[in-house]
């Protein structure tokens, strides 16, 4: 052979980035309807041809005020129920109707994130190299990955993973692959999407069926979008850095794989969600979780309020408990509460969110100044949780972190 390089290990070298993933840029999007938690108990009974369950009704108003949700954005409007009959029939076999509905309108809510997030990164949409996306809102092939690339100008030999039917853990997940994506390709821009249209779980109330109060009062709908890449400087300056991705894991909870157990069906999803035991299961869990993210960097923390926090809100019970076992500070868990106040629960894609409505406090000088290091955790049916360690850039150095 020719001119090849001397060593295989050298070769592997250059192939590889020098620095750590990084967060580059953020988009998030919402469908245009917003239905407060005041409005949505009349909107949810009447589309659904069921205001004689009065009973039913105040129960679900008392569910819902527990949830610590106030507003929703919604693709299911009372037009669109009106169109689709079978959706409000749980009876009715309507996957096809609601595949049909989800089939254009999840990619086009991935879009308009990530128009968001390529315009905030500066670079042209043909130099994204690799494509992550993740719904739990369907499941076609060629999917969202594939939409997208005609949706935003993307290159067709863009590298593409697809991530279906994650729960809500898949928008870390997603960042933990684009981790190791960008680290592993030198000069590689990867495109994270986490896109839900809830549509797909919409049910009409029914006596004893307590899982669909509260899917009806936690869930909504939105998309986010981040771009990750290593050596944001070195490659380009116009790039901004936010969030070094320092470690990311993964792990299943000894003993819960019936918490959350979630399948399609005729009638769109089934399932359950253990909502009494899940607080319980992550809380008696979380410390273990982050110990095995954080040690590894040589990060024993004493106090667990030196960190930010972006926990996946799966309700307010799920942070009443995250709060209480970690004895935080009422704000470290704020945006967290914000977010799903002002969305409600959007399985993977909220701890996006999260990190959006954090550095946003970043820059507008609120939540105090952000702690040097920071904490992602997602949950979702396993129990998986997913554990992201975060380093805020343009921090003081590592060394004055409470490091034993
Ligand atoms: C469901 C809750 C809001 C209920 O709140 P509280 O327990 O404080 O409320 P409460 O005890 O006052 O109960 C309010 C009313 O609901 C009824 N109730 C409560 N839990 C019930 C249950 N499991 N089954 C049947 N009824 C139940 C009570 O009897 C009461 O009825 P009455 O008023 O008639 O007396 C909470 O437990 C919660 O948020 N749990 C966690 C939810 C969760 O698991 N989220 C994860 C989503 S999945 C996710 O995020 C990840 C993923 O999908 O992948």
């Amino acid at each position: 052979m020719g001119s090849a390089p001397a060593n295989v290990g050298e070769m592997w070298r250059a192939r590889r980035a020098d620095g750590p993933a990084t967060v580059l840029a953020i988009g998030t999007a919402n469908p245009a309807s917003c239905v407060t938690r005041d409005e949505f108990p009349d909107f949810y009974f009447r589309a659904t041809k069921s205001e004689h369950l009065t009973g039913l009704k105040d129960k679900f108003k008392r569910v819902s005020q527990r949830l610590g949700v106030e507003r929703r954005y919604l693709h299911h409007t009372e037009e669109l129920l009106a169109a689709h009959p079978e959706i409000i029939d749980n009876s009715a076999p309507s996957l096809d109707v609601r595949m049909d509905i989800v089939k254009t309108a999840v990619p086009e809510l991935s879009a308009k994130a990530s128009r968001k997030a390529i315009a905030e990164w500066g670079r042209p949409a043909t130099d994204i190299t690799h494509l992550v996306v993740t719904t739990n809102s369907g499941a076609h092939i060629p999917g969202v990955d594939f939409q997208l690339i005609s949706l935003l100008g993307l290159r067709p030999d863009v590298r593409r993973s697809m991530l279906y039917l994650n729960g809500c853990y898949a928008g870390a997940a997603a960042l933990r692959l684009a981790k190791d994506l960008a680290e592993n390709n030198r000069g590689a821009r990867v495109l994270v999407v986490c896109a839900e249209i809830t549509v797909i779980l919409f049910s009409a109330p029914e006596e004893g069926n307590f899982q669909t109060l509260v899917n009806q009062g936690l869930f909504g709908d939105g998309a986010a979008a981040i771009i990750v890449g290593s050596d944001p400087v070195m490659n380009n300056p116009i790039e901004r850095p936010l969030f070094e991705i320092m470690a990311a894991t993964q792990t299943i909870i000894p003993n819960s794989e019936d918490a959350i157990v979630m399948y399609l069906t005729k009638v769109g999803y089934g399932g359950k969600i253990s909502t009494r035991e899940n607080p319980v299961l992550i809380g008696d869990n979380i410390e273990r979780c982050l110990a095995d993210t954080f040690e590894p960097l040589g990060i024993f923390c004493s106090d667990w309020n030196d960190m930010f926090w972006a926990v996946h809100p799966g309700s307010s019970a799920i942070l009443d408990k995250v709060d209480a076992v970690l004895k935080l500070k009422p704000e470290k868990l704020a945006p967290s509460r914000r977010v799903l106040s002002e969305n409600g629960n959007m399985f993977g894609a909220t701890v996006l969110f999260i990190l959006d409505e954090l550095r946003r406090g970043m820059d507008k000088g609120e939540h105090g100044e952000l702690p040097e290091w920071g904490v992602m955790t997602a949950f979702g049916p396993g129990l998986t949780v997913e554990t992201i360690a975060l380093h805020r850039c343009g921090a003081r150095p590592v060394e004055n972190v409470d490091v034993a």
